[in-house]
């Protein structure tokens, strides 16, 4: 059974509804059809059947009409046959006027019976009495007849005997006739005696003419009785009026109610047919809607059957394949289902879990997680996290997503995001804080100090900030390296973290500089007390491996509400602290003042004056001569710029160097010294050189070597006569970048000299390691001479070292003939000062050139 229904859908399913329905409908016609040819051939055998009944009935109904004829032309002949009266008067003697005058057997049987021939035929078989059609005449029987009827009369005389008249249907001219006979007896007329001689014959004959015949017809029913015509002749009803067809036979026209049947059975069935048919052609019109319809829900049951399955196979391999697990409890929040990855990310087992709470398994920060599925409206978008233990007793997070089950449960997925949310967290915490000291960043200094001044502290309450960068630790970084530096920095912020209170907050902004946010300080007194503290601290010596390392500090200080009420100025106001606490000397602090911060807006002021300065030819460039101090000849000069600002004079480099330096014009307004100087030194004679000097930015632009090759290009300058100062901050920032430019500088043929020699904090090893042709013994060491017997010592150290590495030794601000004594003394190889020359400008250096050269050539006569 089963099978028998599977392959009836599987037919179903091969053929269309449509054409399901098509068939089935074609069969439904066909079948109506049928019903309808039946009906017709039914209804036309019925008719059939009713004409021939009919044709039967009126065949009938005429031989009985031929036959009442007979029977009354019998009647009547008989009647005037066997009467004594008829006997004495047309026997006996013939009695003309009996008969016709006195109308016994005379017009009447032409008027009452329509016996259109009346004769009385007598013993010798002639004609002796005849009325035709009421009228009488004298005409032999024969004649009038066109026939002999001689059978007829002998016939009727037979049957005198017994008085039995006699009937017989003739043709005349070429119209039936019913000839009636009968002999003339006395009848019961005992007046009246039989005579010996043959009887004579009463005839009647009663022509059937149409007339006659059809209203005879009428009265039994038949319709237009007549003749048949040679044509109905054959029919199979007609009836013959004698033994001999010559006579002819009766016919009628039929009624043929099985013809009327037809004409109205045939257009009912046809009608009905029509309708049937439109009936038909809307059911098909309806049935192919519907069946059209049918295939469309049909095809898309079956798509939506396939995207089932694909959509299932789909699930199935996102759940073996996804790392996900799923899972399914009841109404009572029991599991009922666990995919196989939950053994596999949490090593519980599925078996042992299947059955139990939910809640057993896992838990939200929120309460149960049966409690969490429970709230009403849950959107089964939101999901949850929630903690469970692993088979390795780890806590482990997984997020959970559920949905309500149609039935009743609920279902969903579980990822495990342990990692993820560890990983989060730590991003969150490194987004906030420092990743080398895990102190808190910018960041979190600026939520921090937001949150800080929304509370809106007061001068009684206030927020102070300190603004904190180390001394001393750029060498420590270079000389030591980066891992010292990391420690060194780790030592320092916890010892900063250690000198707050909780509550207070001490962040790393930058590579030594740190912010300290401190809020529970209720006067300078205690403010100060801090700072001391802080440096106290700082300063006291870091060990690191096997030696020890001293750092300070400098702070800068300001406050809410005091100096600001805003995060970024409160910060910028300590950062110019800083920067005057710096400026102090470091190893100190200063508070923030109103006027700072005028300084500041100088400074900006002077910086875009020097932007235009530099387009705008306001610089000047002075040289100050350099000599040989063993015999005072002039060897070269050093280049030093000056501005000639429009409204402020002359403005010495010291002054605007920096502003150029931390604004980026330094490289512009190098260019044009470089250039300057180089192209003035070319015109020089050929024994002297030209010096200049290089900011320590210039090395980390990258485009030192170009700029220099392009100078000397553009000036024709022998490059052994270009000699490039750089101060020792140059190899603090970038000792190895620095190594490798100057090397590219030296492969130029340029000489490098080492500025400000003996201010610095690793000058020597510097010396060595670099390709220096000589160094610049800093003028302090000068100054000092005179009451400081140790830097006698060092300058003649100096003078030595450079020697001993093949370096020429220049000895800066020699003020007085005693400062030139003494380097002559330890034979020191250059110098200059305001003692040999000051700063000269480009006229008045060429004019001492020129002098010089016309004394030399005059000592040289
Ligand atoms: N007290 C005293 N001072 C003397 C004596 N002899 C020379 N000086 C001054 O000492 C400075 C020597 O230049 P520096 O050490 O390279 O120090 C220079 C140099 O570091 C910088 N500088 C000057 N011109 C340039 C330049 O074109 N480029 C760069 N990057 N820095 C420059 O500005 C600094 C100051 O330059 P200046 O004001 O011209 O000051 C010059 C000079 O006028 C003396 O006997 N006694």
């Amino acid at each position: 059974m089963p099978n028998n229904l599977a392959s009836i859908a599987n037919r179903l399913t091969d053929r269309s509804s449509l054409s399901l329905a098509r068939a089935s409908l074609f069969k439904f016609v066909a079948l109506l059809a049928g019903v309808f040819v039946l009906a017709s051939v039914s209804l036309v055998y019925l008719a059939n059947d009713l004409d021939r009944t009919e044709e039967v009935e009126s065949a009938f109904y005429t031989k009985k009409a031929m036959q009442s004829l007979e029977k009354s032309m019998l009647s009547t002949v008989r009647d005037y046959a066997f009467w004594g009266d008829a006997y004495r008067h047309l026997h006996v003697e013939v009695d003309a006027d009996w008969a016709f005058v006195r109308q016994n057997i005379g017009p009447t049987i032409y008027s009452d019976f329509g016996f259109q021939g009346l004769f009385v035929v007598n013993d010798a078989n002639r004609t002796v009495y005849s009325v035709i059609k009421g009228e009488l005449k004298a005409v032999e029987v024969s004649q009038w007849l066109g026939q002999s009827i001689t059978a007829i009369v002998d016939q009727a005389r037979a049957g005198a005997e017994t008085e039995t008249p006699t009937t017989a249907f003739i043709n005349v001219n070429g119209a039936p006739a019913l000839v009636a006979a009968a002999a003339i007896t006395p009848g019961t007329d005992p007046t009246a005696v039989a005579d010996e001689r043959p009887a004579s014959v009463l005839i009647f004959v009663n022509l059937l003419n149409s007339a006659k015949l059809e209203l005879m017809g009428n009265d039994f029913g038949v319709t237009r009785l007549h003749v048949a015509t040679p044509d109905e002749m054959s029919a199979a009803f007609a009836v013959p009026l004698s033994d001999n067809a010559a006579i002819g036979s009766l016919y009628w026209t039929s009624s043929r109610p099985g013809l009327r049947l037809l004409g109205i059975g045939l257009p009912l069935i046809g009608i009905a047919a029509l309708l049937v048919c439109l009936m038909t052609w809307a059911i098909l019109r309806r049935t192919t809607a519907g069946a059209l319809v049918l295939d469309a829900s049909y095809a898309s049951l079956q798509s939506s059957q396939q995207a089932l399955a694909t959509s299932e196979a789909r699930f199935r391999d996102v759940v073996e394949a996804s790392s996900d697990w799923v899972w399914e409890i009841d109404a009572d929040w029991r599991l009922t289902f666990l995919s196989e990855r939950f053994e596999a990310v949490t090593g519980l087992s599925r078996t042992a879990w299947t059955g139990a709470s939910i809640d057993d398994l896992l838990s939200t920060e929120l309460g149960t997680l049966s409690q969490w599925l429970s709230i009403p409206n849950r959107r089964p978008d939101i999901s949850v996290q929630c903690r469970y233990v692993d088979i390795k007793g780890r806590e482990r997070i997984t997020r959970l997503s559920a949905r309500e089950m149609s039935g009743e449960g609920f279902r969903g997925t579980a990822t495990d995001v342990t990692e993820e949310v560890e990983a989060r967290r730590r991003i969150e915490f490194l987004s906030q804080h420092d990743a080398l000291t895990g102190l808190p960043n910018r960041t979190r200094l600026q939520e921090f100090l937001d949150g800080k001044l929304k509370a809106l502290p007061t001068v009684e309450q206030p927020l102070v900030m300190l603004s904190l960068d180390l001394d001393r630790f750029k060498p420590v970084n270079d000389l030591l390296g980066h891992a010292a530096g990391d420690l060194v920095l780790n030592e320092v912020s916890s010892r900063l973290a250690d000198c707050v209170r909780e509550g207070d907050l001490v962040a790393r902004i930058g590579g030594d500089e740190f912010v300290l946010i401190l809020t529970d300080m209720n006067s300078s007194v205690e403010v100060e007390a801090l700072c001391r503290r802080l440096i106290d601290s700082i300063e006291r010596p870091i060990a690191l491996d096997e030696q020890e390392v001293f750092v300070s500090a400098s702070i800068g200080i300001a406050m809410a509400p005091t100096d600001a009420l805003e995060a970024a100025e409160l910060l910028r106001y300590a950062d110019i602290a800083l920067y005057e606490a710096k400026a102090a000397g470091r190893n100190t602090w200063r508070y923030y003042a109103g006027d700072m911060n005028v300084r500041i807006i100088e400074r900006r002021r002077l910086e875009s004056d020097l932007r235009f300065a530099i387009k705008n030819n306001e610089l000047r460039l002075y040289f100050q001569p350099r000599y040989s101090i063993a015999d005072g000849r002039m060897v070269g000069a050093e280049a030093l710029v000056r501005w000639q600002h429009p409204e402020r004079g002359l403005i010495s480099p010291d002054t605007f160097i920096p502003i150029a330096e931390e604004s980026g014009l330094i490289l512009a307004l190098s260019n044009w010294v470089l250039n300057t100087a180089c192209s003035q030194a070319a015109q020089w004679p050929q024994h002297l050189f030209v010096s200049v000097n290089l900011s320590p930015i210039e090395f980390k632009t990258g485009n030192l070597f170009e700029r220099i090759q392009k100078t000397l290009n553009n000036s024709g300058i022998d490059p052994a006569r270009v000699e490039l100062e750089i101060t020792e901050s140059v190899m603090l920032d970038d000792a190895a970048g620095a190594l490798e430019v100057m090397k590219n500088l030296k492969r130029l043929g340029v000489r490098i000299c080492m500025d400000d020699f003996g201010t610095g904090y690793s000058s020597l090893s510097y010396l060595r390691a670099f390709p220096f042709d000589g160094l610049k013994i800093d003028r302090s060491f000068l100054n000092r001479l005179e009451e400081n017997d140790d830097d006698k010592t060092i300058v003649q150290a100096i003078v030595g070292l450079g020697r001993a590495l093949s370096l020429t030794v220049t000895a800066e601000g020699i003020e007085t003939a005693e400062h030139l004594k003494l380097l002559k003394a330890v034979s020191c190889d250059e110098g200059q000062g305001y003692f040999l020359s000051r700063p000269l400008d480009i006229d008045a250096f060429d004019a001492l050139v020129e002098a010089a050269d016309m004394s030399a050539d005059k000592s040289s006569v």
